[in-house]
């Protein structure tokens, strides 16, 4: 029986044919050519021998980059740091006879009567091709799918990963004799088998990727068909003549490649060179200006590497894209000005520079803080950026033929679409660009819909945790790599997520972890995650403290009347609206930060005509009569709120003990921010100010003011949600943060804003909780399982999107008013529930037994900490004798307890 085409046998069943095809291979090899043209290039053979376009790592389970050394990417090292780098993809399973086609009647396999012995383990996994039945000949077949054997049933899979057909109660001696080549009826189709498919490609999940086996390389086969005549083309296309006269002159590397010290990147294989070397230009170094090389971390450099390598294509043939994950403060912008001013200037064929455009979207606060970096890394003279705002628009760009960089952001992007699609840009680069996360927002929309194909994301937040939107970014980077979105759930979401239950099978864990891994692995090639940790050397000693402050009595007389309110105890009961709860919760965080707070809200919704059917009346009833009669909101005190006093303590000592120095305090409230201005005014501390409110054109001019020696500002008031990512604070080694947000990475997004390359002093983080209140609660949400789980990535995550179980809720809703720290309580440590009075210094060393000896933070990275990190912290409670560190020893009075970790202590603090 001959068959007519189905989907994968276009491309040959990759079980049947492991041999590599290159794509229209009729003419004498041009890699030949290639070779012979270039007498000192060495061409790696391993992706064109090994069968294979998607290069894969060593190990799939380890899918962080093993990138190059330094010195390792010397030039003469580039075959030794490709192969270390790189593990093939070679998963295919053979059978045995290619040929071999059993031309059976098609038949449905007998339903067996019950009786029969079987293995309900037996499980086996084909790859087939099937279409409705038909008596012809001929057999149109309508697609590719995956059977299951197990037990005694079957089930068909599209490679959707979609049941398409089903039976059970088959008989297992039939099963059993299941072969290729063989036809048969199943769940009402037509089935032929065409491979067998082992339970490795299964389990990953590979097998779904175009028929079976190894179907990556097939798909990236199919990727680097289509992409075959572009990423290179506009750039290296050039007139006859031109080929002509430039065919081997002027094609030496731009730097010399052997200089010590040099950064060379990888020279294309000869599928690379085959593919993008269409003039056949001789193959020449390209080497990082030593310039840059000079400031580049070690981190740095591998990045650098490792972005070229993805937008060049070198990982993923004929996909260009990257994500550069790496944590806050890492130098992401630096590592992609030096790609920009390299694959500008230079690229591997005949030396031609790769890019000519590049276009930065960034958001409104960064837009400045790019031109700056450039500025710093490359002077004025090297390159031409452009920014734009309100008077300098993308008109100008397009008009002038001496800039070669467009910064935008993403606000003005959208404004001038229409311009911005009319300019070829080669270089996409997306800063912050976890955004994108949602392909359906206006934004993502606009920068899917630009042709650009080189597109790198940068975002200083982990991307993994949401399946759904890591997808997103994925197939913003690189389209269609892992296939559909239906599929993509399909295959990898679903076992996955299932298998995180709590009831998932073992068999069902197994699926999800394999599948998980593969994901990894897949884009693994392209996405990069370096942590802290790497600059943690250069970097001052960081002293973070987490201070629970005691709650002023106006302040606990208002919590206990707010958790008596009908609000909250309907909410309690169930008995309100879904968000409800969201409003009882705001209460209690505003009467946190300050008393004044709550009351202007109070008398806000007093005069507001919706009252009398608000729930809000419910929550406020008879709170006003809590406050003084006279009580002016505007002329509140510092004693009122337990962290304002704290707070103002704190400033004075910094202000006193380290004159030179500044402090970054933090809200993620703009009427707090408000309160906290007027504190600097009362004390007369010198403050600048950034938040949602402030131009974006001013942001630059304000963060630099800050930074600059000269300035007089001891303060930098900021909104996080507005102003917190991105910002280079080095000005200030001082942070507080005032407040506390549900997602941790809203405060560690704040909190790295002053520990960057760049600061001098050592850093002191203080974050402020008022102690026993909401505010522990949610920081025990941080920094357990569940809040580490979900919130790390996303920067916009509210609490609105969190779920709260009755249980959930009244524990929130308590107020723990005997416990110096209901954190400590939890933490299960030794020195819990101890009453410490002045006279137990004995009995509780300064550094108590639950104290760290090493002082070091056992993370390597910027993940909130977790309970058991927390419990390697020193201890101290508030009226702990002999504190040694001179500014909470100046606060203690008015604090119940203290947790205090020191990073990198290399200095006296
Ligand atoms: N090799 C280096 N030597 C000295 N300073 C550096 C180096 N690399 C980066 N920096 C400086 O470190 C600071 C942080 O860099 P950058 O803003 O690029 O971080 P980032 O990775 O983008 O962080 P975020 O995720 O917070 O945006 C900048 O002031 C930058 O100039
Ligand atoms: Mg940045």
């Amino acid at each position: 029986m001959r068959r007519s085409a189905a989907p994968s046998q276009f491309q040959g069943n990759p079980f049947k044919k492991l041999k590599f095809i290159p794509p229209a291979r009729s003419n004498p090899s041009p890699n030949e050519e290639v070779t012979k043209l270039n007498s000192d290039i060495k061409l790696f053979e391993v992706a064109a021998n090994k069968n294979t376009f998607l290069q894969s790592q060593n190990d799939p389970r380890i899918c962080s980059f093993n990138l190059p050394t330094e010195e390792s990417s010397r030039g003469i090292n580039h075959e030794d740091n490709y192969r270390g780098k790189y593990c093939l993809e070679a998963s295919a399973k053979t059978t045995s006879d290619p040929h071999h086609t059993v031309h059976l009647a098609p038949k449905e396999i007998t339903v067996s009567k019950g009786q029969e012995e079987e293995p309900d383990s037996l499980v086996k996994y084909f790859s087939v091709v099937w279409c409705k039945p038909s008596k012809k000949k001929h057999k149109k077949w309508e697609g590719d799918a995956v059977l299951i054997v197990k037990g005694k049933s079957f089930t068909l899979k599209d490679l959707e990963g979609k049941d398409i057909g089903r039976g059970i109660g088959y008989k297992f001696k039939e099963l059993e004799k299941i072969e290729e080549g063989q036809t048969m009826m199943i769940g009402g189709k037509e089935i032929e088998v065409m491979g067998i498919i082992s339970p490795d490609d299964f389990n990953s999940g590979r097998c779904f990727q175009l028929g079976g086996g190894s179907s990556a390389a097939l798909r990236s086969s199919q990727a680097v068909k289509k992409c075959f005549s572009n990423p290179f083309k506009s750039v290296c296309k050039l007139s006859s003549k031109e080929k002509r006269q430039n065919s081997f002159q002027n094609c030496k590397p731009r730097h010399d490649p052997y200089a010590p010290n040099s950064l060379v990147m990888l020279r294309p294989d000869n599928n690379h060179q085959w593919m993008f070397n269409k003039n056949c230009f001789p193959v020449v170094d390209v080497v990082i200006d030593p310039h840059l090389v000079f400031h580049l971390r070690p981190h740095q450099k591998e990045g650098i590497i490792f972005l070229y390598e993805c937008v060049m294509g070198m990982r993923v043939n004929g996909r260009c894209g990257a994500i550069l994950a790496d944590e806050m403060g890492l130098g992401k912008t630096l590592q992609c000005i030096s790609l920009i001013w390299t694959l500008q200037c230079q690229g591997p064929y005949g030396g031609k520079p790769v890019i000519k455009k590049t276009l930065i979207v960034s958001p409104g606060s960064l837009v400045n803080n790019w031109r700056k970096e450039f500025q710093k890394w490359l002077g004025s003279e090297r390159i031409k950026i452009f920014t734009v705002d309100q008077d300098h628009k993308v008109e100008e760009f397009t008009k002038s033929p001496f800039y070669s960089v467009l910064i935008i952001s993403y606000e003005m992007l959208l404004r001038s679409l229409d311009q911005i699609k009319n300019i070829k840009f080669d270089l996409l680069i997306c800063d912050e660009g976890h955004r994108l996360k949602n392909s359906t927002i206006k934004t993502a929309t606009a920068l899917i819909s630009l042709p650009c194909e080189k597109r790198i994301i940068l975002t200083g937040t982990p991307v993994q945790n949401d399946l759904q939107e890591f997808f997103a970014l994925i197939d913003f980077v690189n389209p269609g790599i892992l296939g559909s979105l239906p599929s993509y759930r399909k295959i990898y979401e679903e076992p996955i997520i299932k298998s995180r239950q709590p009831s998932a099978s073992e068999e069902e864990k197994e699926l999800g972890e394999r599948r998980a891994a593969e994901l990894t692995c897949l884009t693994g090639l392209f996405v990069l995650r370096r942590t802290q940790e790497v600059i943690n050397k250069y970097l001052p000693p960081k002293i973070e403290n987490v201070v629970f402050c005691r709650p002023g009595a106006l302040q606990i007389e208002l919590y206990r009347k707010l958790l008596n309110s009908q609000a909250v105890r309907f909410c309690l009961q169930g008995l309100l609206e879904n968000s409800s709860h969201l409003i009882c919760i705001g209460a209690l965080k505003k009467l946190c930060n300050h008393p004044c707070l709550l009351f202007s809200s109070v008398k806000e919704k007093e005069c507001s005509s919706t009252w009398d059917e608000n729930e809000e009346r419910n929550l406020y009833e008879g709170l006003i009569n809590v406050f003084p009669a006279d009580y002016n909101p505007l002329m509140f005190t510092e004693e009122e709120s337990g962290k304002l006093q704290v707070l103002s303590k704190l400033l004075a000592v910094i202000h006193e003990l380290r004159p030179g120095e500044k402090v970054v305090l933090v809200s993620n409230y703009t009427q707090t921010l408000n309160i906290l201005q007027e504190v600097c005014k009362r004390h007369g501390y010198a403050y600048t100010r950034l938040d949602g409110q402030t131009q974006v054109s001013q942001r630059q001019q304000i963060v630099d003011g800050f930074n600059s020696k000269y300035s007089s500002d001891f303060i930098f008031l900021l909104s996080s949600k507005a102003g917190g990512v991105g910002l280079n604070l080095i000005g200030g080694s001082h942070l507080i943060l005032y407040d506390i947000d549900w997602n941790p990475a809203t405060d560690i997004q704040a909190m790295s804003r002053v520990w960057r390359d760049g600061q001098k002093h050592p850093v002191h983080i203080y974050r402020l909780l008022t102690t026993g209140t909401i505010e522990e609660k949610i920081y025990q949400r941080q920094i357990s399982k569940q809040g580490l789980s979900g919130a790390v990535v996303d920067l916009t995550k509210t609490c609105d999107h969190i779920q709260f179980s009755v249980e959930e809720l009244k524990n929130l809703f308590t107020l723990h008013e005997s416990s110096r720290c209901v954190t400590h309580d939890l933490l299960d440590c030794e020195c819990t529930g101890e009453n410490h009075t002045g006279d137990s210094l004995e009995k509780f060393p300064v550094f108590r037994n639950c104290q760290l000896g090493t002082h070091q933070q056992k993370s390597d990275s910027l993940k909130p900490v977790s309970m058991s990190q927390l419990k390697q912290w020193k201890h101290f409670s508030g009226d702990h004798l002999n504190l040694t560190d001179p500014f909470l020893e100046r606060i203690r009075e008015n604090v119940s307890f203290f947790f205090q970790n020191i990073t990198n202590q290399t200095t006296a603090i």
